[in-house]
């Protein structure tokens, strides 16, 4: 399978290190998996100071990101992407739609994507009227930049290419991906400070172990997301094993 690609736009280019050279999109990229480039918008200025920003028409604090060396920055950045196949334009801000585990899965499916990273209070409108596809947020709160929002995305999105977790980790078990919170885990020491590891996850019985599992999965998602529980039709064994986790919490 083509790498996905994965194009971004930021003033802050060396950040991506924390994609690029760490853990599973780290892997990802060194296994051809996951290509990643950044094109930066003060490469593309005219000016002695590499101006990327200017005042606010309308008067207000804070500065707005300019359009022209933003379009250059993000044409680069499009037609390498589209080198490889279908592209999607996203820009992440706090004005876009809230990203979750369903979006996550539909945007790894749509072909290489083009990320734009602002700064300051955002970029010209212009710039996302002509050339941004989608608008995206991970969550309801200001961070400084998009980047670090931009490489929460790409981390959730690597995720679930096909290869990119190794054999003993996988996405589809994800409890996110079944819409439940996850399990409690336990490693070894057995007893750890007098606190035990739960007597079934010794037993080797798996049929047991993955009921246990299932049944703290709905237990913690019901008592701690409630919201996430209503959106879910639970099978009969989901909704007995909810039944027991709450039964045993007020015997
Ligand atoms: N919640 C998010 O996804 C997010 C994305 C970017 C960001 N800061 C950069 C920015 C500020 C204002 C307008 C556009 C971009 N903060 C939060």
């Amino acid at each position: 399978m083509a790498a996905k690609r994965v194009a971004l736009v930021s003033i802050f280019p060396e950040m991506f290190a924390a994609l690029t050279d760490y853990g599973i999109s780290g892997r990802a990229v060194k296994d051809s998996l996951l290509e990643v480039r950044c094109w930066n918008p003060r490469d593309f200025t005219a000016d002695r100071h590499r101006t990327v920003d200017d005042r606010p028409y309308g008067g207000g604090p804070g500065m707005v990101m300019l359009a022209e060396p933003l379009s250059q920055a993000l044409m680069e950045a499009r037609n390498w992407a589209e080198e490889a196949g279908p592209t999607r334009s996203i820009y992440l801000s706090p004005q876009g739609r809230q990203l979750d585990q369903q979006g996550v899965e539909q945007l790894s499916q749509s072909g290489n994507l083009v990320l734009l990273a602002g700064r300051y209070e955002g970029v010209d409108e212009r710039i996302v009227e002509s050339l941004i596809d989608e608008e995206w947020s991970i969550g309801d709160y200001v961070l400084s930049g998009g980047e670090l929002a931009a490489m929460v995305m790409v981390d959730a999105i690597t995720r679930l290419i096909p290869g990119a977790l190794g054999h003993d980790q996988s996405a589809v078990e994800d409890s996110f991906a079944q819409g439940l919170l996850d399990c409690p885990h336990y490693t070894r020491p057995e007893d750890y400070q007098g606190q035990k590891v739960p007597e079934v996850l010794l037993s080797g019985n798996h049929e047991r172990i993955r009921r246990w599992r299932l049944k703290q999965a709905l237990g913690r998602t019901q008592q701690r997301r409630p919201d996430l529980l209503e959106k879910l039709a639970l099978t009969p064994e989901q909704s007995k094993l909810l039944q027991e986790f709450l039964q045993e919490l007020s015997p």
